[in-house]
């Protein structure tokens, strides 16, 4: 039992000023905080208000994050309130720039596990420092070679970890104290850090030889025996290793790559949402990536399945795919392929200028895709020549630039509704205003795997699925689908952030359901909601 400062210096029991005078007495807390006791509903409202009063983003983003160093309870209860409010300070957009800054504001670790590729030996009794007893459900962990489309940050992508658990619990209800960020240290690639004498991470190259995949390897094992019921997040991973690792271990463990599936998930929903506006058929699509790599493969992949599922063959649904990377549009002769790639080239025999499709405009115009989603870092590649030749061909074009943060977008959710006339189906990685045009207002969808991994994550966990598979990917992806009402002019092609503690419910529920039908349940799932709410941490005082 922890007591005086022991305590207060404990997020995930310290109450601050909560502590009732009994409270005081019992745990050694009399005479070291103000006399006045107040309750979590005031504490929030001054929070609230602190953080409204507070000048920009960055200084919201600081005092929020000492909140959620100091007392877990206090920041989820006022997270939760003002979740749509709150998501683009401490999570996408804002977060990226606390990665950037980690190392120079470097105040508390915030209950992270930090490895390093220097000392395996180390590992295990990093994570039980850091889990400190715990039993842990949920680890995110990163490598941050890839972090949003911002690249290689090494040890301080640790946020992004943070980041993402913190949507898990203020989403989904994920229990703070049952989850563990976790930072994999194997160098970085980014000059400014390696000479950066405040970078805090390993002053070295990443080591990309077996020693990292032995590294990895050692962790994902040492994890799932030390805490037998977890659910592994990967985040952020690079190209050259994400898929590899998913692919290692997700037929033995319940792990998850959120670029790869998460993505792939929330953009499916989000086509299925444009399509039940537009009133067309997914198998009457052409479907055109940006930005071939881990998203933007996972993308495809997942897109490419639903064709499947929806009785279309292999050969029928590859037809309607087109890649396009640096070197324009990716065809089968080319010797830089990724594995992920390769399923989804074509050839040059099928054009009679292949030659010239370098370039996404030569590609646009020779293909007349009818869906266009980016996922390439490129700060506005879909130009209003693009978009403009696009939308001539297609009466309502879905136009999804993913890519993250803000200033990386490949356009404007406005521009794309200003350039199609208002016929544009728009979604967007980073939270966007409504557009409106011509007298109508167009919701815009977020189309962040943010929207879908808290409710994901917590229907396997609550139902203690021993693997996530296919199926379950896909069921989360049809899950949110009817909550958008189609036929009101402007509407969305996905839910809105304001109710996405709701919907995660939603997704969890049909989630655990799957589980449960494939036997992959350790849990009771006899009743998939009740299982789900049951498993929900509320933030209020024990
Ligand atoms: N909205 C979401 O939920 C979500 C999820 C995952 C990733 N993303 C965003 O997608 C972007 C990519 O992330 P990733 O993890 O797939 O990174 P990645 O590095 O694996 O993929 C980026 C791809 O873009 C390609 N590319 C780079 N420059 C290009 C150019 N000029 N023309 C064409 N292609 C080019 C790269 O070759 C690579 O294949 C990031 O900005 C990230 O924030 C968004
Ligand atoms: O982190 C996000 O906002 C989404 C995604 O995982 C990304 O890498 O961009
Ligand atoms: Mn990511």
């Amino acid at each position: 039992m922890k007591k005086g400062y022991d305590l207060l210096n404990d997020p995930f029991l310290n109450k601050g000023t909560a502590f009732t005078m009994q409270e005081r007495e019992k745990y050694g807390l009399v005479g070291i905080l103000p006399p006045t006791v107040q309750s979590l509903d005031t504490q929030a409202e001054q929070v609230y208000k602190n953080v409204e009063n507070k000048p920009n983003v960055t200084e919201k983003r600081h005092y929020l994050m000492n909140i959620f160093s100091r007392n877990r309870t206090l920041f989820f209860h006022v997270f939760k309130q003002h979740i749509a409010e709150f998501m683009p300070i401490v999570y996408d957009p804002g977060i990226a720039e606390s990665i950037r800054e980690y190392s120079e504001f470097f105040i508390t670790p915030q209950n992270a596990a930090y490895l390093s590729i220097d000392h395996p030996e180390q590992m295990e009794q990093s994570i039980r420092n850091a889990a400190e007893g715990r039993d842990i459900d949920l680890i995110v962990v990163t490598d941050a070679e890839a972090i949003l489309g911002i690249g290689d940050w090494g040890t301080n992508g640790v946020s992004i970890s943070v980041g993402k658990l913190m949507v898990y619990t203020a989403a989904a209800g994920l229990d703070p104290a049952r989850v563990l960020p976790v930072v994999l240290d194997a160098g970085t690639n980014r000059e400014s850090l390696l000479n950066d004498p405040l970078y805090l991470g390993l002053h070295q190259k990443r080591i990309i030889d077996d020693r990292y995949y032995n590294f990895v390897d050692q962790f994902v094992k040492l994890v799932e025996n030390m805490f037998p019921h977890l659910y592994l997040h990967f985040e952020d991973f690079g190209r050259e290793h994400a898929a590899n690792i998913l692919n290692k271990y997700v037929d033995t463990y319940p792990v998850f790559n959120d670029d790869i599936e998460g993505t792939g998930i929330i953009s499916l929903a989000g086509i299925l949402g444009g399509l039940n506006i537009s009133g067309e058929k997914l198998s009457d699509q052409t479907y055109m990536c940006f930005g071939a790599g881990t998203a933007g493969c996972g993308i495809a992949k997942r897109i490419y399945q639903e064709m499947l599922d929806q009785g279309l063959s292999e050969a029928e649904a590859k037809k309607k795919f087109y890649l396009v990377d640096r070197q324009g549009l990716l065809f089968d002769d080319m010797t830089d392929l990724t594995p992920e790639q390769k399923p989804f080239v074509r050839k040059r025999s099928e054009f009679d200028n292949a030659d010239e499709l370098t370039t996404l405009a030569a590609a646009v115009k020779a293909i007349h895709p009818t869906i266009l989603v980016g996922t390439s870092t490129q700060s506005g590649a879909f130009t209003e020549e693009i978009v403009k030749e696009m939308a001539s061909f297609t009466k309502r074009p879905i136009i999804f630039p993913l890519s993250n943060p803000t200033e990386l977008a490949e356009a404007k959710a406005e521009d794309l509704i200003h350039w199609t006339d208002g016929r544009a189906l728009v979604a967007t990685g980073i939270p966007s205003q409504p557009v409106t045009y011509k007298g109508v207002t167009y919701e815009i969808g977020q189309a962040n795997n943010a929207l879908i991994y808290p409710g994901l994550g917590l229907g396997v966990i609550a139902s203690g699925a021993k693997l996530l598979t296919d199926r379950m990917i896909s069921v989360a992806a049809h899950s949110i689908g009817g909550i958008v009402d189609p036929a009101q002019p402007g509407a969305a092609v996905l839910p809105p952030v304001t109710q996405l503690d709701r919907f995660s419910e939603t997704v969890a529920s049909a989630v655990a359901a799957e589980a449960k039908k494939e036997g992959l349940n350790r849990n009771d799932v006899s009743d998939p909601d009740e299982c789900v709410k049951k498993y929900k941490w509320e933030p209020k005082y024990k």
